[in-house]
Parts: structure tokens; C-alpha cells; sequence
């Protein structure tokens, strides 16, 4: 990669601290990278932590539990964990935008679709009402919305999932961020839905240069889109590489387990698809060894008291195991067909 990148987290490390006096150990140590136009996928099972992620970069707390981030995020250059709340403030949407999973929670459903997708831009300067819903309307028809003009009248609960998402993007690139995050922002619609949503945030993402965090439990959807992939398990990234060779030759027992459990396109109709034995790590009860050793057939004792090292190819293809997977071991590439 030759260019700066535009989102740089380093050793990042978020506690929650919830209303009930606990605190919660969430991410620890994470890095990754993301350029100008580049989609990093990040994978991984429910509560890994990809969303803590997503709102720890954003500098959003939930409305109960203060969230406390130690480490590096850069925007651009810019270091977000030093710059001031106001600071913060005036970078949403115009630095970094999200895409939330269900539009209807995101979206006001009092408030008129044209006063939601022209906030970030209201925010900043006054905009007449005529002129929001001149703005608003370029702006639906730029996320291909039919009839943008009365969609921008409308409520959200006049629209149906798939255009709300719509109108979500829409929202998110008004104010012309540098990087989007992209929380499970298909997982609400149907399946002949997702891929015109995916579809329309990469053409966007190539148009306007916008470097794209892609956050999925679905590793399929990642195939054609993600450049790279980080996978994601107890709160660390685990692997990460280029998506072909993290999908192909996986090197974590942990990714390797969530590639079997992709619904295979080809071959026989149906096959039961194995579940991850085990359960996630409980955050309360934090391991001085790989967070993945309770459920990994590969681990020793070495596994269960000693943090993992970190194994990096020449294409930049990480893993953090002690015993990492190697060709011999791997039998997901033939079962393995890019999600059509
Ligand atoms: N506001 C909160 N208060 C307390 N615990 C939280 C809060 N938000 C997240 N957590 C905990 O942090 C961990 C990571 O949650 P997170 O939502 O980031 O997971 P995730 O990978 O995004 O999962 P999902 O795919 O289900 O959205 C979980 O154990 C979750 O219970």
C-alpha cells in the first residue's frame, strides 16, 4: 500500500463500563488499516466485538455504559482518542459515517426523511426547507431511490426495509465522510435485497474514494468486496490478510471453523452445517492464553496459559495461534465456493 492510509488503529483497547459497576474488557490490542477506497471486511461471531469496534472508531457511546478506549485511532493523520469532544462531535458524518443494521432504529420516525439525510449537512450550515428538499431529494436519487422528490416528504415508516436502508447510505454520505463503517448493514433485509445494498455502498466506496468497514457475521458476503478480511474472536483480531488467501489458507483454527460453517453452494442440496463447538469467551473471566483454546482441537496447555504469537506472511497474511494451520491441515478449499 503505498498511500497513508485513512484509518489507522493501533493496540486499541476498549473497557465498558456498565450502569451495574462492571467493567468490561471488550477489545484488546487491535490493529488494522483501511485506505482510500479499500472495503476491510471484519468477521466474526455474535458478541466478538465488531460492533464495539465500529463505535469505539466512531466515538459514540450507548446511552447507559461509558465506554473507555486506550491506544491509537487515526483519521487521516488526526488522533481521535486526543482530540476533544467537540472535535469529535464535528467529525460525525463528515469524517466518519455508519450505516446502521436496521434502518428503522436508526432513522427518527417522527422526523421527515429530507431533515434526517441533510443533518450532517444542517449541522454545519442553514439550509431553507426548500433547499432540504432539493439536497435531500439529489441525494436519494444519488442511492438510486425511485421518486426522490416524495420520498424526500416522507416518514420512514412509509418506506419499505430495503429503501430505508437506501436512505440510510444516503444519510451516511451526505455529509461526504472519508470512512464509512458499515455495521451488519444488510442483515435486516432480504436476501434478493443485500446484494443491491452491497452493490450500491461499492460503487459509492470506488466513486468517492471512501474507505469502507464492512462488519458482517457472514464471511460469504465479503467475497468480491472485501480486499481484506480481520477476523475477529474474544475482542481481538485473531487473522487478517487478503481475503483470498485468509478464505482459501486459512491460518487460525478459529477462521478455519467459521469457513466450515458457510452454506456451501455446490454439491449436494443440503448438508448439516457444523456449528462452532463451545461457546464464546465470557468477557468477565479474561484468559492469559488464546481466548479460543476452550473450543479449539488444537490446543495444548501452552494454549490455555500463554498468549499466542503472532505468525505474519510475506502478503501480509497474520494469524495469532501457537499451532497455526498449515496446507496440509486445510480442507475447506475445495468444499469452499465464493457465496453466489
Ligand atoms: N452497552 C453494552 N453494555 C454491556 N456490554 C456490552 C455493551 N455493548 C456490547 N457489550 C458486550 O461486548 C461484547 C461485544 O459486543 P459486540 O456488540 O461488539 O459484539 P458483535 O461482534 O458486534 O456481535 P453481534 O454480531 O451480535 O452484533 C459482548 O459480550 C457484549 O455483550
Amino acid at each position: 500500500m503505498t498511500s497513508a492510509p485513512v484509518l489507522d488503529v493501533r493496540s486499541l483497547d476498549t473497557v465498558l463500563h456498565t450502569p451495574d459497576g462492571r467493567a468490561l474488557h471488550v477489545l484488546h490490542g487491535v490493529g488494522l488499516s483501511i485506505a482510500a477506497g479499500e472495503c476491510l471486511g471484519v468477521v466474526g461471531e455474535s458478541g466478538s466485538g465488531k460492533s464495539v469496534l465500529a463505535r469505539t472508531v466512531l466515538g459514540v457511546e450507548s446511552r447507559t455504559t461509558r465506554a473507555v478506549a486506550t491506544g491509537e485511532i487515526r483519521l487521516n493523520g488526526e488522533d481521535l482518542l486526543a482530540a476533544t469532544p467537540a472535535r469529535r462531535a464535528e467529525l460525525l458524518g463528515t469524517g466518519i459515517a455508519m450505516v446502521h443494521q436496521d434502518p428503522m432504529t436508526s432513522l427518527n420516525p417522527v422526523v421527515r426523511i429530507a431533515d434526517q439525510v441533510t443533518e450532517s449537512i444542517t449541522n454545519r450550515r442553514r439550509l431553507s426547507r426548500r433547499e432540504r428538499l432539493r439536497t435531500a431529494a439529489e441525494l436519494l436519487a444519488a442511492v438510486d431511490v425511485p421518486d426522490p422528490a416524495r420520498r424526500a416528504r416522507a416518514h420512514p415508516h412509509e418506506l419499505s426495509g430495503g429503501l430505508r436502508q437506501r436512505v440510510g447510505i444516503a444519510a451516511a454520505l451526505a455529509g461526504e465522510p472519508a470512512l464509512l463503517l458499515a455495521d451488519e448493514p444488510t442483515t435486516a433485509l432480504d436476501v434478493t435485497v443485500q446484494r443491491t445494498v452491497l452493490d450500491l455502498l461499492d460503487q459509492h466506496r470506488v466513486e468517492r474514494g471512501l474507505a469502507t468497514l464492512l462488519i458482517t457475521h457472514d464471511i460469504g458476503l465479503l467475497y468480491g468486496r472485501a480486499r481484506r478480511i480481520a477476523v475477529m474472536y474474544g475482542g481481538r483480531i485473531v487473522e487478517t490478510g487478503p481475503t483470498e488467501a485468509v478464505t482459501r489458507t486459512p491460518r487460525h483454527p478459529y477462521t478455519a471453523a467459521l469457513l466450515r460453517s458457510v452454506p456451501r453452494v455446490t454439491g449436494p442440496l443440503r448438508r448439516t452445517l457444523p456449528a462452532i463447538p463451545g461457546s464464546p469467551p465470557d468477557l468477565t473471566r479474561p484468559t492469559p492464553g488464546c481466548p479460543f483454546a476452550p473450543r479449539c482441537e488444537r490446543a495444548t496447555e501452552l494454549c490455555t496459559t500463554t498468549a499466542p504469537p503472532t505468525h505474519t506472511s510475506a502478503d501480509g497474511h497474520t494469524a495469532d495461534c501457537h499451532f497455526p494451520l498449515t496446507e496440509a491441515d486445510i480442507t475447506t478449499p475445495e468444499e469452499l465456493e465464493p457465496a453466489a
